[in-house]
């Protein structure tokens, strides 16, 4: 029996993306997990903690890179370091996925393991835990693959969706309730705002978390059959860890990654994904708008500024000004628009237009314009 706290319970905390929907406060030196979006923790140490009531101290694994490695320290305050994972290169998530569960398969075969983001927000932790809980059970009997939806709340389009096989209106009739847990049917990745508006409507789409609980046995299995070459690296890592040749293994084994998430490489291509409803306040904050909108619907106030340190709107109105220099701004005859201004770097977006970000942090990394990401 796998329950919350037992031996045979791993957590794998995602921490090497580039946060770069966030940018210019979110950098690579600095990416948005290692933030304190909200209170005093850096989103990293708040996911550490949520998962610290289900799974003991040395069973969570944090994936990150040589950067994110040096950083761990500072911004984990007074949690207990877990074990952490250097990637050498970040090969999106389903390389990442691939070698903690060769690192966790190692340690022990029987293992569930629960695949966390580490840079989301939570605010109803009871209810995660529970909701975790739950699907920790399913995943104990290495069948499926657990994924946590969220019932859409707007037509989002910097998330991916997962479609689910709603039980019969008789089933639902009969036993009062729509069902503990739903097949999913189909995922779609970054609708645009058209499709997400159909899905928001179809009452069988859910926002996916990326929040996923499977046995180690099911993703190895989904693996082999979806990403062969995968499963075969996976496997020589699987031999080399542990021993001295561990580190140039995983070195030789990244150098020729193709970058893959885990939802194109092996969930869109399973059958065997359920999804349990999450229904504990969670968001990816992976936008501006999604940010500004989560801290003003708490009570707070995006604006860190105003005219006494050098804010002015003038005939202005619903702009939202994140001033962190000491510098005089002046907004004049404008509306509804995301001024984030950083030592070095300045964004000013219209406000619902934040998706666009990533594909400006994109442009100038073809550019060769590192200097500012
Ligand atoms: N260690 C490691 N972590 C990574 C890597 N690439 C991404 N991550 C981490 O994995 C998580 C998800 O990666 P993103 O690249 O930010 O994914 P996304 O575009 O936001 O989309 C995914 O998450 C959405 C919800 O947050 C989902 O809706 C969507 O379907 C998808 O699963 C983040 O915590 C990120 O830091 C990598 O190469 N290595």
């Amino acid at each position: 029996m796998i329950e919350p706290g037992s031996e045979h319970l791993f957590a794998i905390v995602m921490a090497g993306g580039t946060g770069s929907a966030l940018w210019p406060v979110s950098r690579r030196k600095v990416p948005r997990h290692f933030l304190p979006l909200f209170g005093r923790d850096a989103m990293i140490a708040a996911t550490i903690r949520r998962l610290e009531c289900l799974v003991r101290k040395e069973n969570i694994l944090v994936m990150t890179s040589h950067q994110g490695a040096l950083r761990m320290e500072d911004v984990l305050g007074n949690i207990d370091i877990p074990t952490v994972i250097v990637e050498p290169q970040g090969r999106n998530t389903a390389p990442c996925i691939a070698l903690a569960t060769a690192v966790i398969r190692k340690r022990d075969p029987d293992a569930v393991s629960i695949i966390v983001p580490a840079d989301h927000q939570v605010l109803d932790e009871n209810a995660f835990r529970a909701c975790i809980a739950d699907a920790i059970g399913l995943a104990a009997e290495k069948q499926q693959l657990v994924a946590i939806g969220v019932r859409p709340r707007r037509p989002e389009t910097s998330y991916g969706y997962l479609q689910v096989e709603l039980p019969a209106a008789e089933q639902r009739a009969s036993d009062g309730s729509p069902g503990h847990f739903f097949r999913v049917r189909t995922f779609a990745e970054k609708p645009d705002g058209t499709t997400a508006q159909k899905f928001l409507e179809s009452g069988d789409f859910y926002w996916n978390s990326g929040i996923y609980i499977w046995h180690i046995d099911a993703i190895s299995r989904e693996f082999r059959r979806s990403m062969p070459d995968l499963y075969r690296d996976m496997a020589v890592m699987y031999q080399a860890i542990g021993t001295a040749a561990e580190h140039d293994m995983i070195e030789d084994v990244y150098s020729w990654q193709h970058p893959v998430s885990i939802v194109c490489g092996v969930m869109e291509q399973s059958d065997a994904v359920v999804m349990i409803e999450g229904r504990f306040g969670w968001r990816d904050l992976g936008s501006w708008d999604d940010l500004i909108e989560a801290i003003e619907s708490e009570g707070g106030t995006a604006r860190t500024a105003d005219v006494s340190s050098g804010l002015l709107e003038i005939s202005s109105e619903r702009n939202t000004v994140h001033k962190a220099a000491e510098k005089a701004v002046c907004l004049v005859g404008v509306n509804d628009l995301m001024v984030i201004d950083t030592d070095d770097a300045l964004l000013v977006c219209r406000k619902g237009s934040s998706q666009g970000v990533r594909k400006a942090v994109d442009i100038m990394r073809r550019e060769g314009l590192e200097k500012w990401l």
